[in-house]
């Protein structure tokens, strides 16, 4: 009863006249569901049928399953392991990777995080620094202010104002000097060495501003180049007004930008480290990699200064490309609450992270290495698991090949190899053979053909090596009631047996298929799936006087066959004789 669709590789014959298949002996049937339905059976010479090979999914098992069981799960555990080596050398590689891109993206925070505060700290001291500088040349412009507006401006007085600044001039080494000009924008006096006071500051920005009372208090301009001394300078100045407030000229103090360079380069910042101060409308005071070739340079749209002036920033940094050179640095910038000026510290973002990206690029090496030995340890297991795979399922198809050799050997040798009754090729012959005898002695034969009852359940329930066992037992029953020597026991096909008895009328043979059934049901094998509970037999019964009511071995089968079905029909577990004429 094998489906048509069955692919396994074992031997199968195929009735094709009938509705059921038929198969060799060791074959896992799939009945159609109503295959108790009539006629069950179609009798045939299987000598006349190919042995094809079985090509359904059917649960076939040669005679060496356990063997042929044991490679195949041996074949699957090595591609299992197989994938799993895949599995986890990726996993592993893709954990090595990600560790150390967090590694390597922490240590760039860090590395960042540390440049960041040593250039805000820096600005922050040299903010401080440019203030006191600024604050002390504001402190002696107020006093020369005073002593004038008090004073006035004759000869007497501004040589005591200048004696007075001439002595401070001395001690604040950051100022060029001190210088009164009069409305005019002439000097009045200087505290400028060597100087010629042969010129007119009207053209100054600082002058125009003050004479136009723009600005009250102190007024930082943008750098010039010192027409006293010929350096450059920041002009500090402060307005003079009479009493009356009218515009008396202005006192200026001019603050060397050469020192401010000096003293920003003796700091440490690497080559492309800059330090600057600006104003807060941008106007570019100092920066210590030029000394006067940006001086006074518009730094308004800076990101930096748009932060402050914008978003009221009073310290902070930023990682960005300069303005006026293009190169990436790391900011660190603070305002002055005093005077409106800031300033700012950088460091070139590559010198400044080349610590980091060697330990980077060392990191990612060794990842790299470690990424590498594992790879080709992967691999070199995978290929070894493969060899091991291909050789098993070589080894699994000779052990296949095997069995389907002592399969063949089994049947050429006439022995059903599980039950170890007579296969169906000897059955058949020794039918044929019996039903001869019979016919020239004029003797009876019979024979008798049994089914286990609900067999399929009981493999479903117990799983086919039980059902296996249970065969066995059952065919060792047949067995033991085959007493006389003619007496052949057969495996008919799957779950079917059958008994040949020679010179065995009808009554005689329906004793022994009596005995047969009841001995198994005392066996008492469970069977859940059995209205009976245990497993059972049905039996069919037919004898003949073969040449006088039968002509072939095949129409006594077949009526053995209706019987058996008539048995199963009436409600398994019992035997029927046949109603043909013996
Ligand atoms: N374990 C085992 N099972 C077999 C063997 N040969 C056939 N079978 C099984 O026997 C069962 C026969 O099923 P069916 O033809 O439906 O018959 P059943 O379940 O006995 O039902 P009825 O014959 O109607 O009582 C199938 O499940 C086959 O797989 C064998 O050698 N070993």
């Amino acid at each position: 009863m094998h489906s048509p669709e069955c692919q396994s590789d074992a031997p199968q014959r195929v009735r094709t006249p009938g509705r059921f298949h038929r198969v060799a002996n060791d074959c896992v049937f799939r009945p159609p569901q109503n295959h108790v339905q009539s006629p069950r059976r179609f009798v045939h010479n299987l000598h006349d049928v190919p042995i094809l090979p079985c090509r359904s999914r059917c649960r076939y098992e040669p005679n060496q399953p356990s063997r042929a069981r044991t490679l195949t799960s041996q074949t699957s555990k090595i591609a299992h392991l197989r994938r799993l080596v895949v599995i986890m050398t990726s996993v592993v590689g893709v954990a090595v990777l990600l560790l150390t891109y967090l590694q390597v993206e922490w240590d760039r925070r860090e590395a960042l995080r540390q440049h960041v505060a040593d250039m805000e700290n820096l600005a922050a001291a040299l903010t401080r620094q440019a203030e006191s500088t600024i604050r002390d040349a504001h402190t002696v412009l107020i006093g020369i202010q005073r002593k004038l507006q008090v004073s006035g401006y004759g000869a007497e007085n501004l040589h005591e104002v200048l004696e007075v600044a001439r002595a401070q001039s001395a001690i604040l080494a950051d100022v060029e000097g001190f210088t009164v000009l009069d409305a005019d924008g002439r000097p009045l006096l200087t505290t400028v060495p060597n100087a010629t006071l042969r010129f007119t500051a009207q053209d100054r920005e600082y002058f125009r501003v003050h004479s136009a009372h723009q600005v009250t208090g102190l007024y930082i301009g943008a750098p010039i180049q010192s027409r006293l001394s010929g350096d450059w300078v920041i002009a500090l100045t402060l307005r003079l007004s009479d009493a009356n407030g009218e515009f008396r000229g202005v006192v200026l103090a001019t603050l060397l930008v050469r020192h401010f360079v000096d003293f920003y380069r003796s700091i440490d910042v690497g080559s492309q480290g800059v330090i600057g101060m600006v104003k807060r409308d941008g106007t570019l005071l100092v920066r210590s990699r030029e000394s006067a070739e940006n001086a006074g340079l518009d730094m308004s749209r800076s990101p930096v200064l748009r932060t402050v002036n914008e978003d009221g920033v009073k310290r902070g940094n930023m990682v960005l490309t300069a303005m006026i050179d293009g190169v990436k640095r790391i900011y660190g910038f603070d305002t002055s609450d005093e005077y409106p000026i800031l300033v700012g510290a950088s460091l070139g973002e590559e010198q400044a992270m080349a610590g980091w990206r060697s330990r980077a690029l060392r990191s990612g090496s060794l990842s790299g290495g470690v990424l590498v030995i594992l790879l080709s340890m992967g691999w070199l297991i995978w290929r070894a698991l493969g060899r091991q795979e291909r050789m098993e399922a070589r080894l699994q198809g000779m052990h296949r090949d095997l069995a389907l050799a002592n399969h063949a050997l089994q049947i050429i040798a006439g022995e059903d190899a599980l039950t170890g009754l007579a296969n169906r090729r000897r059955l058949d012959e020794t039918l044929r053979a019996a039903f001869q005898s019979a016919a020239a002695q004029g003797q009876p034969l019979s024979f008798v053909l049994l089914d286990v009852d609900h067999f399929k359940r009981f493999n479903d329930q117990y799983g086919h090596p039980a059902g296996d066992e249970a065969l066995k037992q059952v065919a060792e029953i047949l067995k033991r009631h085959a007493r006389r020597s003619a007496d052949t026991t057969a495996r008919y096909g799957g779950e079917e047996l059958a008994l040949i008895l020679p010179s065995a009328e009808s009554t005689a043979a329906m004793a022994v298929a009596e005995r047969i059934r009841a001995d198994v049901e005392a066996l008492a094998i469970a069977n859940p799936g059995s209205p009976y509970a245990n497993l059972t037999l049905s039996i069919g019964v037919a004898s003949c006087v073969p040449g006088q009511t039968m002509h072939t071995p095949a129409e006594l089968v077949a009526a053995a066959d209706v019987a058996l079905y008539a048995a199963k029909s009436e409600g398994r577990n019992r035997v029927i004789l046949s109603e043909q004429p013996g």
